[in-house]
């Protein structure tokens, strides 16, 4: 398991020039003592080598053995499998939350060795610190606060921003993600909660993109919320606690979150039970106590009044950091839109949710074409219901739609038909979110195959007949028996179910129910992970994980490695396109459309270099660091890839103090 990172060297050699420029003197780092230790970028625990103890001031403060990277690797791993050892039979969340909180200790002591254990183990770590589990941890935010992360901007700190910018300790960030907590996966309006998400996003742009975690900056902008239960919110509703049986079953009393940790301890201990690293915790969120949000208490800001909040954000960021790349996620529908359009072209951002869903999709679904035995081409006679006109929907909607008139010209005539919470979309439905506008079918279009504005999702699929059917309604279970079973009737020989909403309870319909329903020759891709399915005859249902994660991290490496002054059409297609020819034929055939998490730092690399390679066709490429535009104009595919590939942080200890 243990590997040595192939570009470790480079990227120790790299990041000890910018640190050795920076501070001169006999020490690399400013901080002396205890400052060092709680300093989650700088620590290394009881890894510091008997020097930099010498010389940084820590003789004393650490016990007297210096234990190596590798076996501090080994003790995290060692205590993580017995925390899911002592944890099995619990309920899922518990054990996520358990998982989340083991994690999370670890990111907040040593980031080091942090996402050196998160590089490694992605593939089961990115369910906990990513989509699923992160949805949960937003929706217990408040409880399981502990130390601030990242920056929080409130509609109070108006005209104050300029100033707070510069409160942000690192001298350079290069990568925002940026929430208001609006729409936070599928689970809606949790304020400012909603920071989970940038945070987890981060993660994944260190781990998939090797951007230094010295330079990622999770933002929350808090404007309020509507969420009614927040805003009522006591301090602390006390709440019966019952805590698991098997550790303590005499024990239930009223508690507060806050000292629920406590009292846990002690009356577990008086009982003579041995409480396991974590677990404590786990009992301590057990309860439904409905904590106080850290938020704003107040109904969101709207119209200009947000927008004054927003525009201010992004003057001061771009003021200290101009090449800072900023992500917008999980923004409610209306300001997902209208913020993309409103910054564009003025600042290197870009919609997550919109775009970098997009992305994924069509890369997916280029990948049902193939898997159909067609060629490319026949994209554009492939008939696709999407239910979800939000901002995930449309994006992906409109992005399918580019495809198909860059295949067949601008006179196609796509077979795409889209619903949302009131069925089919025509042309009839009044009060028509302009948005989704361009995509309301015409009566002419839809008479024949006896449907009208509203028909029901099963009506459609039962008379369409589609070739795919993709869901990003954040609804769970909205693709039912009935509908799945539809499917089987479907004019694909290979039909395409995407049930792309997050988290895990609200996709529109699980994996098993899909096979079991829809057919054994469907293939299936979900936005949360789902175990394979077993078919019962030996053979094996392949469930992918159709995920943003796959794009965003590689579109915001690309961006960065580029300069890019903006995030054009051709960087976003470039980077779908790369994703969807990643697979071979053979793998398509299984129905594998997407590639294992486990290759996903090699797929971003992919993807990066794609979108850097698209920034100077687009003549946007302004260049990075030393790295100028002509330079990178007379670069070779092989050399950009390389270029990404040296540029991506790896975590390895890297001397604090010079050697001589
Ligand atoms: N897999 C991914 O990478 C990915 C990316 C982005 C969003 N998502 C998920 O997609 C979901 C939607 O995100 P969004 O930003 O578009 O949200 P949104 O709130 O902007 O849009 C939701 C849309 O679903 C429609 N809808 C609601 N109930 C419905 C029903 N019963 N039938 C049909 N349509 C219904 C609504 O009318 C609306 O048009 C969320 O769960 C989100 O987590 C997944
Ligand atoms: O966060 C995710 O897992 C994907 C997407 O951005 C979402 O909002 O659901
Ligand atoms: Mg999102």
């Amino acid at each position: 398991m243990w590997r040595v990172a192939r570009s470790a060297a480079a990227s120790f050699r790299q990041s000890r020039r910018r640190l050795s420029t920076a501070i001169p003197g006999p020490c690399i780092v400013h901080k002396r003592g205890a400052d060092i230790l709680h300093d989650p970028w700088f620590n290394k625990d009881t890894g510091f080598p008997l020097t930099e103890r010498d010389r940084l001031g820590l003789r004393g403060l650490l016990p007297p053995r210096v234990i190596s990277f590798e076996q501090q690797y080994y003790r995290f791993m060692e205590s993580y499998r017995s925390l899911e050892k002592n944890t099995q039979g619990q309920h899922d969340k518990f054990v996520s939350l358990a998982k989340w909180r083991i994690l999370n200790r670890l990111h907040d002591r040593n980031e080091t060795l942090y996402y050196r254990v998160l590089i490694d183990n992605i593939k089961n770590f990115a369910p906990i610190i990513y989509t699923p589990t992160v949805g949960l941890v937003c929706q217990n935010y408040s409880g399981l606060f502990r130390r601030p992360r990242g920056m929080y901007f409130s509609a109070k700190d108006k005209g104050e921003m300029m100033s707070m910018i510069y409160n942000w300790p690192s001298q350079q960030v290069d990568m925002i993600v940026l929430t208001d907590g609006s729409r936070i996966l599928g689970l809606g309006d949790l304020g400012v909660q909603g920071i989970g998400i940038p945070i987890g996003k981060l993660d994944m742009y260190v781990a998939a993109a090797g951007i230094n975690p010295q330079r990622i900056l999770p933002v929350m902008l808090d404007v309020g919320t509507n969420n009614q239960k927040l805003l009522e919110d006591h301090l602390c509703e006390l709440t019966n606690l019952r805590l698991s049986a098997k550790f303590c079953p005499q024990f239930s009393l009223p508690i507060s979150d806050s000292i629920a940790g406590f009292f846990a301890s002690y009356s577990c201990f008086r009982h003579g039970h041995v409480l396991q690293n974590g677990l404590y915790r786990v009992i301590g969120f057990s309860h439904n106590c409905s904590l106080a949000d850290l938020g704003l208490r107040q109904p969101r800001l709207e119209g200009e009044e947000y927008l004054a909040i927003v525009d201010e954000f992004m003057e001061a960021v771009h003021a200290r950091w101009p090449k800072a790349i900023v992500q917008f996620e999980d923004f409610q529908m209306k300001w997902a839109f209208e913020t993309l359009e409103r910054y564009r072209k003025r600042f290197c951002m870009f919609n997550d949710d919109i775009q970098g869903t997009a992305g994924v999709a069509l890369a997916g679904l280029l990948g049902t074409v193939r898997a159909q035995g067609k060629p490319l081409t026949d994209f554009a006679n492939q008939k696709i219901v999407v239910v979800g006109a939000g901002s995930a929907g449309l994006g992906v909607i409109k992005m399918a739609l580019q495809a198909v008139s860059r295949m067949a010209g601008p006179a196609a005539d796509p077979h795409f038909f889209l619903l949302d919470k009131d069925g089919l979309i025509t042309k009839q439905r009044k009060c028509m979110d302009p948005s989704a506008a361009p995509f309301a079918k015409s009566h002419g279009e839809i008479e024949g195959l006896g449907l009208s504005e509203g028909s029901s999702l099963a009506e459609v699929v039962k008379k369409v007949k589609p070739h795919v059917l993709l869901g990003l309604s954040g609804v769970g279970g909205v693709f039912n028996e009935e509908v799945l079973k539809a499917m089987r009737e479907s004019d694909s020989i290979k039909p395409a179910i995407f049930a792309m909403s997050n988290p895990t309870t609200n996709a529109e319909c699980t994996a098993i129910d899909a096979f079991k329903h829809a057919g054994e020759n469907i293939v299936f891709a979900s936005g949360s992970p789902f175990e394979n399915v077993d078919l019962g005859n030996g053979k094996i249902g392949h469930v992918n994980q159709a995920n943003n994660m796959y794009l965003f991290p590689g579109i915001g490496l690309g961006s960065l490695l580029s300069g890019a002054r903006t995030i054009t059409d051709g960087m976003l297609q470039a980077a779908s396109e790369c994703l969807a020819s990643y697979m071979t034929d053979e793998e398509i055939q299984r129905g594998v459309l997407y590639p294992s998490i486990d290759s996903i730092r090699d797929i971003t690399a992919e993807v990066g270099a794609a979108v850097v390679r698209a920034a100077i066709a687009d003549e946007v490429a302004e260049g990075h660091g030393e790295v100028g535009p002509r330079e990178l104009l007379h670069m070779s595919k092989d050399e950009i890839i390389k270029y990404v590939k040296d540029n991506m942080w790896y975590p390895i200890y890297n001397p604090l103090v010079h050697e001589k």
